[in-house]
This record gives structure tokens, C-alpha cells and sequence, in this order.
């Protein structure tokens, strides 16, 4: 917390802190011995080393983002080189900058959190540098947690958009639907966001009878996720039921290209299966699911582990 307030803390927590790369919003991978991707986290001392062999001024270090602390205490920091030559980056630190979705499906699950939130920073900085009030330049704190107007005086923080994510099941199977944006194949829990004013309940409640034309029965709260995208989201997922004898799927609107109620075992496949499944290619509709960082996929999970246990 006294990063965040304190700038000249911040500043030198930032000289002995470790940075992640970014260009122009994707993170910088490093494969790893065994085929795999991993995400490098460089000491500052390797990123000056890197600037310098550029030709690039020390200084830009000092527009890196705190994104958070490690276990052994030391600062964590994002940095966005979209000034740098991309290729010249990624040949000096032996990574390549990739696309964050694809990063998704490429990392361990445990990486996920902490690439996400420095991206939804850098990008929360990259669409604020201006107030929406006077249209004057905001400035930020060195910790990048706050932007200031000083002509108006107003303060931004970095945001989140409430959604609510559910697994509706009728007590035998579990409704899983697609977008038509998804990779093929690919269902996932139902999604949407809160409205002004709304309480989590009623998102789901409303999100339900809208998506896919059937009344929540009964509701509970699973846990929660960052979710980076389309800009900043809060996913607060739950589990609900419908009556059995309610189950009739009535998709309506353009948002949903399928809805289907799956059996345990559909289900259990689908998650013993590779996200998104190495044998797709030329096979009609394998059915799989999110990858495990997805929230979704935890829904799923616990689903599973509750319907084998009663
Ligand atoms: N982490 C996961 O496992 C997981 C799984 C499913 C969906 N999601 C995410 O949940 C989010 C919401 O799902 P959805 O797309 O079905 O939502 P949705 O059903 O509310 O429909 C999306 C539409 O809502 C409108 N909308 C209202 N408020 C918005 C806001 N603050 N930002 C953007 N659009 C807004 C837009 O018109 C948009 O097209 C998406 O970002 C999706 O990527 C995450
Ligand atoms: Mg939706």
C-alpha cells in the first residue's frame, strides 16, 4: 500500500524490482527446455542493460506500473516497450510477445493472474491519459494506481466491470453455451454484466431469463476472477438450478449461437481434454471447455466433483 501512495518509496522499490514486458499489450514468453512457455520476470538491472544496448534513455524504466509484490517481497512491475523496435526486444531477452488470449492457453494456470493484471493496468493507463471532464492531460503516480487532473481536481482509479458468471444445472445435467466468437467447439458457462444498480442476484437472475429463456431457482456464490477482457472485469461466478421440469432452453437474441444441457459424463471428457483439444483439426465439433485460468472451467469443476459426490 505505501507503494502506491509514496513515490519516492516507489521509485526505489523500482530499482531493485523485477519488471514484465509488454509491446503494445502483449506479454513477453520465453519457451521453456520442455516445449512450453513460461513468463519471464526480468530484474530491473536487465532491463536497463537491455535500454541501454538499444540506445533507449534509462528514464523509461521510471514509466513502469506496479502490479504487485512477490512472495519473497520484492516489488513487481509492467512495462509497455511499444516504442522499442519489437523483434530487437524479443532477440535480447529471448521471448516472444504474445497475443494475451493465446498467452492464456500457453501459461501455467498460477502465471495467468499476474499477466492479466499488468496488461488491464497498462491498458487502463493507455486509455485515461486524458480527463473526460476538461479534456486536459491526467497525470499519474509514480506506482501508476491513480491518474490526477489538476486542472479539475478529479482522481481516476483503475476500474472493473461487474459480470456475473453461472452454471445453471436442472440437479442431472449442466447448461454450457457458445458464442459465436469462440474457438470451435468451445462451451462455456453463461456470462453477463451488472447494470448500474443491480446486485449480483439479480444479474443472474436477468442474464439467465434473457440468454437462454429459463427462471434461477435457487443460487450460490462460488468465487471470483480478474478477467482482462474486453477491457477490465470483475467475473463473480456462481452455480444455480433450474427446476427439472423447467429445463426447456429458449435461446433468444443475437449474443448466444447454442445453448446445450450436458450429462456428467460429456462433461468429464471435456475436461480430461487438452484447451482447446490438439486433434480439433479437420474434426467436427470436439466438444471442450475453457482452459483451467478460466473461471469458467472451475465452475465446471466444481459441477463435476459435486454431482460424482451425490
Ligand atoms: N473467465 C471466464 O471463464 C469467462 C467465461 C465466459 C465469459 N467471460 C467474460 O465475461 C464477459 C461478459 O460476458 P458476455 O459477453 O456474455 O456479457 P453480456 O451477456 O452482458 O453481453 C455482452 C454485451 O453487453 C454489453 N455491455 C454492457 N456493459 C458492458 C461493459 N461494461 N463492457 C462491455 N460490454 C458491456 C455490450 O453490448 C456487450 O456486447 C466477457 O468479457 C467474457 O469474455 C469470461
Ligand atoms: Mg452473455
Amino acid at each position: 500500500m505505501n507503494l502506491k501512495e509514496d513515490d519516492e518509496l516507489c521509485r526505489r522499490a523500482l530499482q531493485s524490482g523485477t519488471v514484465l514486458l509488454y509491446h503494445k499489450l502483449s506479454p513477453l514468453l520465453q519457451r521453456t527446455d520442455r516445449g512450453g512457455y513460461k513468463l519471464p520476470i526480468f530484474q530491473v538491472s536487465v532491463v536497463n542493460g537491455m535500454l541501454e544496448k538499444l540506445g533507449k534513455d534509462a528514464e523509461v524504466i521510471n514509466s513502469s506500473v506496479l502490479v504487485g509484490c512477490s512472495d519473497s517481497l520484492l516489488a513487481q512491475f509492467c512495462l509497455e516497450v511499444a516504442e522499442l523496435e519489437q523483434n530487437a526486444v524479443e532477440e535480447l531477452c529471448q521471448g516472444v510477445f504474445t497475443d494475451l488470449r493465446k498467452a492464456f492457453f500457453l501459461l501455467r494456470s498460477s502465471e495467468v493472474p499476474l499477466v492479466t493484471r499488468g496488461q488491464a493496468l497498462l491498458r487502463w493507463h493507455q486509455t485515461h491519459s486524458y480527463c473526460s471532464a476538461t479534456g486536459k492531460p491526467t497525470q499519474r503516480n509514480q506506482a501508476g494506481s491513480q491518474r490526477v487532473c489538476h486542472s479539475s481536481g478529479i482522481t481516476y482509479y483503475p476500474q472493473m466491470a461487474p459480470v456475473v458468471i453461472v452454471l445453471v444445472s436442472d440437479g442431472e445435467r449442466c447448461l454450457l453455451a457458445r458464442q459465436p466468437a469462440f474457438p470451435r467447439g468451445m462451451y462455456s458457462a453463461l456470462a453477463g454484466f451488472c447494470d448500474m444498480g443491480e446486485t449480483v442476484l439479480e444479474t443472474l437472475r436477468r442474464e439467465v431469463a434473457e440468454e437462454v429463456g429459463l427462471e434461477v431457482e435457487s443460487a450460490q456464490y462460488s468465487s471470483s476472477q480478474h478477467w482482462p477482457f474486453p477491457q477490465s472485469s470483475l467475473m463473480v461466478a456462481c452455480h444455480a438450478t433450474v427446476s427439472p421440469g423447467s429445463s426447456q432452453i429458449n435461446l433468444s437474441g443475437a449474443e448466444l449461437e447454442d445453448a446445450r444441457w450436458f450429462t456428467l459424463q460429456e462433461v468429464q471428457e471435456a475436461l480430461q481434454r487438452n484447451s482447446p483439444p490438439r486433434d480439433i483439426k479437420g474434426e467436427a465439433n470436439v466438444f471442450w471447455v475453457p482452459p483451467s485460468s478460466a473461471i469458467a472451467n472451475q465452475l465446471i469443476q466444481e459441477w463435476a466433483n459435486q454431482q460424482l459426490k451425490s
